[in-house]
């Protein structure tokens, strides 16, 4: 009975708003404000301080993107980390990978994770799969004990740098996840908006090109339910076998064996290549190499 707007200093002067029918759920955890609502016309909601971190209707954009443009982007992934991630989105994506052994998964806040299981069966059915081990706990500290070239890919599913994921977009964050990777091993990181934030894009970037020494390429998805409608991501590989990022080296939309439980709903090979296309303003901002 009502309105939700996202009215965040984030995104000054904007606000995107759904139409409310009933509030879900309403909590405080050890980090940040969370709570579910049930909207008229994009389903359930998750909202983490104020902020919509998923519907429904449109969480099938973000998390196949964020998954499989770095896991399509190199041959037999095997091991794979996720920071952040807590609704279980991106494990649900990882699990499609019959070539994945082994899935850890470090979230700092565990009442992310038990609202969505409540709240969210069909996102957080990737807590599931035998291959995942859920960590609760901050990703810096995950990271600084895990060995050197443990992983194959790691998938920094954040929130804003405002808040409790603000770490997760400095220097070295970077570099802890690039010792965590093995040679050619890839990242891909929630990377905001170039409508909104073309000034921290610059800025991650800058550092990624210092840190990453293989391939730093900025791709963008549609996401109806966040500011700007749209979300980036910032795909790197470290030194060793290349990645070419914008052809993928494996189809996951074509690979029936995947389809067995159900099939992709927005990510596809040709998407995969045009994600990287950027707008020309966008383009002499971050530049590509
Ligand atoms: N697995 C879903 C987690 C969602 N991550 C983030 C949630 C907050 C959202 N704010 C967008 C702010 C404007 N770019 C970015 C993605």
């Amino acid at each position: 009975p009502g309105w939700f707007s996202e009215i965040s200093p984030m995104w000054p002067g904007e606000a995107h708003s759904l139409k409310v029918e009933k509030i879900l759920f309403e909590g405080k955890s050890d980090y940040q404000n969370v709570m579910v609502f049930q909207s008229s016309t994009y389903g359930k909601v998750l909202v983490l301080d104020g902020v919509i971190q998923l519907t429904e209707r449109d969480e099938c954009a973000y998390q196949e993107m964020i998954t499989h443009l770095p896991l399509c982007s190199i041959p037999n992934p095997r091991k794979v980390l996720v920071i952040g991630g807590g609704d279980g989105g991106v494990l649900r994506e990882i699990a499609r990978y019959s070539s994945v052994e082994k899935i850890d998964i470090c979230e700092i806040d565990k009442m992310v994770v038990e609202v969505s299981k409540q709240f969210f069966p069909d996102v957080a059915v990737g807590f599931e799969d035998p291959r995942v081990t859920l960590n609760i706990g901050d990703g810096v500290a995950f990271l600084k004990a895990v060995e050197e070239g443990t992983y194959d890919a790691v998938i920094v599913d954040s929130s804003d740098p405002i808040g409790p994921a603000q770490e997760l977009f400095e220097k070295p964050f970077f570099a802890s996840v690039a010792r965590a990777l093995r040679p050619g091993g890839v990242v891909c990181t929630q990377a905001e908006s170039i409508w909104l934030h073309m000034d921290i894009i610059e800025g991650i970037v800058a550092n990624c090109r210092q840190v990453f020494k293989g391939s730093v390429n900025y791709a963008w998805t549609t996401v109806p339910t966040y500011p700007s409608g749209m979300i980036g991501f910032m795909l790197c590989s470290t030194e060793g076998p290349t990645v070419d990022f914008k052809n993928p080296v494996y189809s996951i939309d074509e690979d029936d064996s995947q389809h067995s439980t159900r099939p992709l709903k927005f990510y596809n090979s040709e998407l995969h290549s045009a994600a990287f296309c950027l707008p020309s303003f966008a383009k002499r901002a971050i530049g590509s190499k």
